[in-house]
């Protein structure tokens, strides 16, 4: 699902309204009814008190006629407008007429007036700012957001929560709505998915209204919210006369003494995930491990007991994954940095291996192309230098990626895969998957895929994805805290039938015919 910028959203407005010969006022009803509907489908007519604070541009409209049918369909509101400017929009000042009609007149809040009192079970309707918030607001304003957080009452924040930009992140982080529900129009927005920007909102979803669909087709984003949609077409089926040479060799270089088990984890899910060979190297150290808990995996070790010193093997991988909890020891990266000199295969390089890239940046141009590097936020942070927010971030990611031609996964709660200046934004995934070694068996499955064929994007974006999905599956089997990196594993087979899974209703009816 496309994930567009504000500008692309008024352009698609006006795409709408000339292709459509309407007026703007009617997208704004269309706006405001599905609000009303998806209010009405959850109250039932319930005598609850809505407050709604409408600002007076075109989100706060979008308030006002929320107001008047909420009004006509008997509920219980009090409507006030957040005059914070004189500009009012021209849609806002037609749905005030329309609401004054009615015989409904609006508390106008200004600078210096009291706010209204809330109850803990009311609700709050969020239309102050939405996508055209472009400056930071008066403080006034920014007291009423704060009032508003500070009550105990529901938030629903239309299109976006108020004080949230779409593009930078506010310097001070209690100017915005926390909201518990956010009902976005047609499209999702960047900032519900970053960490600095995406903790205001608890949940969001959206609203389809009937902007023109040729428009959004064809319109190219930089980002794309990555879903089951996206990736079922990048699913390469296994041919039925094909053998595990069709499916490739994967070779996995890491360990170090005490952290054998990054090893185990990267190359059980590499398994796992449908990798047709295994080989891992590993310090001596590693042998029995490996050998006893991973009867599938053949294992090369180095001279030395504790550590990585040379990385010699006579085999021909068709992907190598290198770095988890291989260390940081000066021969290791000696000899991290031989293996790069030879390298041909391509290559998903994780922890130590990315560490070892920061303090030996010379390295970066020995990469192969379309290199996949997987970096945590510290890893990152060593990769890129400090930014300044999450859309510098970003910003630092294309450009870093551009430059050494790699492919940079940002993992996170929503894992962003960086490539040739687009974002893949990943929707699945939990909490839960915060544990040691979850990133050591993603690196895994990244590799397992690549050797199976995938071109190195698709199986970047596929392979966060199904992890993200392992660890949905374990946490409906044990609950977040117990989600473990071996349970991630467990749950990838799952996932791919997870993939194919119809939904419940639609098998239902195929039976009956
Ligand atoms: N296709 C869709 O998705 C549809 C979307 N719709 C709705 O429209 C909403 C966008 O509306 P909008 O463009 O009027 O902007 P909104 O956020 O209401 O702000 C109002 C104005 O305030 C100003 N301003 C900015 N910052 C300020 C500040 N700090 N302090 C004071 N003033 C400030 C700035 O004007 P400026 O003063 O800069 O000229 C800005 O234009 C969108 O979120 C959705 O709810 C639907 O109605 C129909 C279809
Ligand atoms: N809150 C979260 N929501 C979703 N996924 C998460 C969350 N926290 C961590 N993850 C995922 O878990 C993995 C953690 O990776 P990493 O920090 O490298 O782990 P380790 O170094 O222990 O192997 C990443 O893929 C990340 O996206
Ligand atoms: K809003």
């Amino acid at each position: 699902m496309k994930i567009f910028t504000a500008e692309q959203i008024y352009a698609a407005d006006r795409f709408t309204i000339e292709k459509q010969q309407i007026t703007s006022d009617v997208l704004m009803e269309r706006a405001a009814t599905q609000i009303y509907e998806w209010m009405n489908s959850r109250l039932q007519g319930a005598q609850v008190k809505i407050h709604l604070f409408c600002g007076i541009g075109n989100n706060g409209g979008d308030g006002v006629a929320l107001a008047r049918q909420l009004h006509e369909n008997g509920y219980s509101i009090e409507v006030y407008v957040v005059n914070y400017s004189d500009k009012r929009s021209k849609d806002f000042l037609l749905n005030l007429d329309r609401l004054k009609e009615r015989k409904l007149w609006p508390e106008f809040l200004d600078s210096g007036c009291d706010f209204p009192e809330l109850g803990r079970k009311d609700i709050i309707v969020d239309a102050v700012f939405g996508i055209g918030l472009n400056r930071n607001p008066d403080a006034w304003v920014l007291k009423l957001i704060n009032y508003l957080n500070t009550s105990s009452a529901f938030i629903l924040s239309i299109d976006i929560p108020s004080g949230l930009f779409m593009e930078r992140v506010p310097e001070n982080r209690d100017d915005i709505i926390r909201a518990n529900h956010v009902l976005s129009f047609q499209a999702p927005k960047l900032s519900f998915f970053l960490p600095q920007t995406g903790i205001y909102i608890n949940q969001w979803e959206l609203l389809d209204i009937g902007l023109d669909d040729e428009y959004l087709f064809k319109t190219e984003t930089v980002y794309e919210l990555i879903g089951k949609p996206e990736v079922l077409p990048m699913y390469m089926p296994r041919l039925k006369f094909s053998h595990k040479g069709n499916y490739g060799h994967s070779f996995i270089i890491g360990g170090s003494y005490g952290k054998i088990g990054a090893v185990q984890l990267a190359a059980k899910a590499c398994l796992e995930i449908g990798s047709g060979l295994l080989t891992t190297y590993v310090p001596e150290c590693g042998y029995i491990p490996m050998q006893t808990s991973l009867p599938e995996a053949m294992v090369i070790v180095d001279d030395e007991d504790e550590k990585i010193t040379t990385i010699n093997f006579d085999l021909k991988p068709t992907v190598v994954g290198i770095g988890m909890g291989m260390g940081t020891h000066k021969i290791t990266i000696k000899a991290f940095s031989e293996f790069l000199k030879t390298n041909t295969a391509p290559l998903v390089i994780d922890a130590d291996g990315l560490n070892i890239l920061s303090g030996t940046p010379e390295l970066l141009n020995r990469l192969p192309n379309q290199t996949v590097l997987t970096p945590h936020p510290k890893e990152l942070e060593r990769l890129l230098g400090k930014w300044r927010d999450d859309f510098d971030k970003l910003d630092r990611a294309k450009a870093f990626s551009k430059k050494y031609d790699c492919i940079l996964i940002i993992k996170g709660a929503h894992t962003i895969v960086i490539y040739n200046g687009k974002g893949y934004v990943n929707s699945t995934g939990n909490p839960g998957m915060a544990t040691a070694g979850s990133g050591d068996v993603l690196a895994g499955m990244i590799t397992g895929l690549i050797a199976q064929g995938y071109n190195s994007l698709d199986a970047s974006v596929f392979g966060v994805y199904l992890h993200g999905l392992s660890g949905d599956l374990s946490v409906s089997e044990s609950g977040y805290e117990a989600v473990t990196a071996s349970k991630l594993i467990d749950n990838i087979g799952k996932a791919f039938l997870e993939l194919f899974r119809r939904p419940e209703q639609e098998q239902h009816i195929e039976e009956k015919n």
